[in-house]
């Protein structure tokens, strides 16, 4: 069985895999200080919890914080035995590699989106993944990433507002009612939501002139089917898209004998 982790700058997800089967998916905050013994802690209580038999072999990791995989290398090799694969080292083989300039240390979360979008939907995409930063990646023709655009996410604005004005309460994004906001909350959430959406707007656009050829816009992250709401900014939403990325990783590795 795989486990698959995908730390992100603010969560950890978990997910174990029977062959193709999805069987349970693990969420946690990120903190590099997390030991290999409090990863074991947390992930066997939720297993069992949920009644699932893994018996983990192999452990494929994708993190945008190099500083956790030191434990997360060690949780791998002290409770499953196994040398996880993480992506965006030398000895984890991708399909394709990106064509960036050298010395560019590209984010593992999107050399995973890359992959699982190239499975999925061939080549000449652009993936909007909502995370801590909102990034879009671009895949070309023949599934490389080629490139793409780094912005503040969601949160992190949200945040950055509350922090530096004095008067600005912390506030949750969502939809609001009306774009001309008769509240201080509504002002805000107007700000973000709308903001987000002319950024998202305007992005793909500008790619898509670029790249000048018909592309496929996918979201993913948590908070894209709350942009999805109202205007047309994908055409389509895949969740799981990073984790897709990780277990068709694997799979290559394996099938080249890499494992
Ligand atoms: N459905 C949601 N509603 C509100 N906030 C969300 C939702 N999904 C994710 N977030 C928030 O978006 C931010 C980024 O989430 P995540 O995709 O886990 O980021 P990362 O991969 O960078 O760790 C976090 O602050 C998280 O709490
Ligand atoms: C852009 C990111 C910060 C996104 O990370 P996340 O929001 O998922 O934690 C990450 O992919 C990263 O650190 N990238 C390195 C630079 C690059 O990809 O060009
Ligand atoms: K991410």
């Amino acid at each position: 069985m795989l486990l698959a982790i995908d730390c992100g700058n603010t969560n950890t997800v978990f997910s174990v895999w029977d062959g193709e089967k999805f069987l349970c998916t693990l969420r946690t905050s990120t903190h590099h200080a997390r030991t290999a013994d409090a990863y074991f802690t947390w992930y066997s209580t939720l297993v069992n919890h949920y009644g699932i038999k893994a018996d983990i072999s192999d452990v494929i990791i994708s993190s945008t914080v190099p500083r956790v995989v030191f434990n997360l290398r060690v949780f791998s090799d002290r409770f499953f035995g196994c040398r996880p694969l993480v992506v965006g080292k030398p000895d984890c083989l991708l399909p394709i590699p990106p064509r960036v300039d050298a010395g560019t240390a590209v984010g593992p979360d999107r050399l995973a989106n890359a992959v699982a979008a190239f499975d999925r939907h061939g080549g000449d995409v652009v993936v909007v993944d909502f995370g801590t930063a909102t990034n879009f990646d671009v895949v070309a023709e023949d599934g490389a990433y080629v490139g793409g655009v780094i912005a503040p996410g969601v949160n992190l604005s949200l945040e950055a507002l509350h922090q530096g004005a004095a008067a600005l309460p912390h506030v949750d994004i969502s939809q609001p009612e009306h774009v001309i906001g008769t509240n201080t909350v509504a002002c805000i959430q107007s700000g973000i939501f709308w903001g987000y959406v002319g950024l998202i707007h305007g992005i793909t656009d500008r790619i898509k002139a670029e790249y000048a050829r018909p592309m496929k816009v996918v979201g993913t992250g948590g908070l894209a089917p709350l942009f999805a709401t109202g205007e047309p900014l994908f055409d389509v939403i895949e969740d799981d898209l990073t984790m897709h990325g990780l277990t068709v990783i694997h799979k290559y590795n394996k099938d080249q004998g890499n494992l």
